[in-house]
C-alpha cells in the first residue's frame, strides 16, 4: 500500500509550536508516515499582507523540523508565480507521487473558510482534510462528514501575535522552536 502522507501548508511568517503540535498530533492520529511542512509563496486568503520573504520564512520551517525524523519541508508551491492555490498544489504532488494517499491539514480558522477554497470541489476528491480545533473559531466545519477531526491541546498562538511581540521587544522563547528564535533575531525580522 501506498504511504500516508499529511500535507501543512502555511505561511509560517514564523513557525511556532502549535504548528509542530498539530502536525505531530495529526501524524500520530490518523497513522500518516510523514508530515511535509509546505511554504505558501503566495497565500491565497493573504494576497495584500505584508510578509517576510519566502526564503525567510522556508529557513525558519526547515530550522523547526530539523530534527524530526518524520517532518519534511516541501517546496513545491515556492516556484509559482501568484496564488498558491492548494488544487494545482495537490494536481502536482499527485503526478509526482501517484501511490501516495494526501491529506490536507488544517487549523480550525481554515477549516471555515473551505467552501471559499479555489477548486474547492476537486481538492475534495484529491486529499482528505484533518481538521485541528484552534481557540476563537467554531467547531462546526463544512463537509463534516468526509474530514478527519484530530483533537489537540488547544493554543492561543499565532504568527501574528509573535510578530506583534517581536515588534515590541517581547519575548518569543518557547512560543517558537529555539533555533527559529536566534534566526528572527539575527536577521532582524519583525522589528518596526
Ligand atoms: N494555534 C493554532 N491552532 C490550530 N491551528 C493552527 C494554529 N496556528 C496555526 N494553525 C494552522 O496552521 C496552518 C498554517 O498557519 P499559518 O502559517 O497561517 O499561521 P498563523 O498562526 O495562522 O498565522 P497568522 O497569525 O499570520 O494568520 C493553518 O492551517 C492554520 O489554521
Ligand atoms: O487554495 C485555496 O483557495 C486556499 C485558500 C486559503 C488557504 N489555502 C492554503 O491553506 C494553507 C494555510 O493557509 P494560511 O493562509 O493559513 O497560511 C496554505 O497552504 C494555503 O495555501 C488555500
Amino acid at each position: 500500500m501506498g504511504k500516508k502522507i499529511g500535507i501543512l501548508g502555511g505561511t509560517f511568517d514564523p513557525p511556532h509550536i502549535a504548528h509542530l503540535l498539530i502536525a505531530q498530533e495529526s501524524l500520530d492520529a490518523c497513522e500518516l508516515d510523514e508530515v511535509w511542512f509546505m511554504p505558501t509563496n503566495v497565500p491565497p486568503h493573504k494576497q495584500n499582507e505584508d510578509m517576510a520573504n519566502s526564503s525567510d520564512r522556508v529557513e525558519m520551517t526547515r530550522l523547526a523540523i530539523s530534527d524530526h525524523g518524520k517532518f519534511r519541508l516541501c517546496t513545491v508551491e515556492l516556484d509559482r508565480q501568484g496564488p498558491s492555490y492548494s488544487m494545482d498544489t495537490m494536481e502536482i504532488l499527485q503526478n509526482q507521487h501517484p501511490n501516495v494517499q494526501f491529506y490536507f491539514i488544517v487549523g480550525g480558522d481554515m477549516a471555515v473558510s473551505l467552501p471559499t477554497w479555489h477548486g474547492i470541489e476537486k481538492l475534495r476528491k484529491q486529499v482528505t482534510f484533518i481538521v485541528t480545533s484552534r481557540p476563537n473559531y467554531p467547531d462546526d466545519y463544512p463537509f463534516e462528514e468526509e474530514l478527519i477531526s484530530v483533537n489537540i491541546p488547544e493554543m492561543e498562538i499565532s504568527s501574528s501575535d509573535i510578530r506583534e511581540r517581536v515588534s515590541r521587544e517581547e519575548n518569543i522563547r518557547y512560543l517558537v522552536p529555539e533555533a527559529v528564535r536566534k534566526y528572527v533575531g539575527e536577521n532582524h525580522l519583525y522589528v518596526r
